[in-house]
């Protein structure tokens, strides 16, 4: 069975739990992610014992945000441990997400835009003015002119963005429950299915996995509904 493009957010507090994690799933999804929990604690060893001997792709979550030669150095360095995808904040503007791709070449660089996790009433309060998928979208436009290749959002805005960056861009979005699922701390969401169907190219999914009783279970279930709505 192909794995389905969903990355599984290893966001766990120990290392055994999260390397569980990732042989639990693995057989489902092609790509896991750590996250600043895991990297803050445990630091690069972290990549190889998620990665296993499976080889999974390794989607390495730390969100840099700070002045361009500051990232530059932060890539670089964890450049060597060859994630698939690093995560940058587009908000860092365009100097800051160049220096990032251009010191980790072999890295893909994803932009994110506008946290899954404000809703449209904070976006105000932080600044940003206009509804979501407008902010989004320009920043959006901006790391795609800055060298990104990936960008991350929410599924609400997957067609706005696609519109606007075309389809050579990776759209990847967390913010995804399964129908009757707790949103938890995640304000802008929606069902695996809707985010595959509006153009997504990889979920990220944590909690609904890792919260259940059988993590690999839970990933092989949403994996089989993708392939139902894809095939349907
Ligand atoms: O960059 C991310 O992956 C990310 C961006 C974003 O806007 N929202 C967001 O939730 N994430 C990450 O996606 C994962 C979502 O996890 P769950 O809410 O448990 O499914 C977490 O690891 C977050 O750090």
């Amino acid at each position: 069975m192909t794995p389905a493009p969903i990355a599984v957010a290893l966001d766990a507090p120990d290392l055994e739990t999260a390397a569980r994690w990732a042989g639990l799933v693995t057989p489902h999804v092609t790509t896991v992610k750590v996250g600043l929990e895991l990297y803050l604690r445990y630091g690069p060893d972290v990549i190889a014992s998620v990665r296993g001997a499976s080889g999974v792709r390794v989607f390495l979550d730390l969100k840099l945000h700070d002045i361009p030669n500051t990232v530059a150095g932060a890539a670089g360095a964890v450049a060597r441990l060859r994630p698939s995808i690093l995560t940058v904040h587009a908000a860092g503007g365009p100097a800051m997400i160049r220096a990032a791709v251009e010191a980790a070449p072999h890295t893909q660089i994803a932009a994110v835009t506008v946290l899954t996790s404000l809703a449209e009433e904070d976006l105000e309060r932080i600044g940003l003015a206009g509804p979501a998928s407008d902010a989004v979208r320009r920043l959006a436009a901006l790391s795609v002119a800055a060298g990104a290749t990936a960008l991350v959002c929410s599924p609400h805005e997957l067609r706005a963005v696609r519109a606007e960056v075309g389809d050579d861009i990776t759209l990847i979005t967390p913010g995804v429950r399964p129908a009757g699922a707790a949103t938890q701390d995640q304000a802008r969401v929606a069902t695996p299915e809707r985010a595959l169907a509006d153009g997504a190219d990889l979920l990220v999914i944590g909690r609904p996995i890792t919260g259940s009783p059988d993590p690999g279970a839970a990933a092989a279930a949403i994996a089989a509904s993708l392939r139902r709505t894809s095939h349907a």
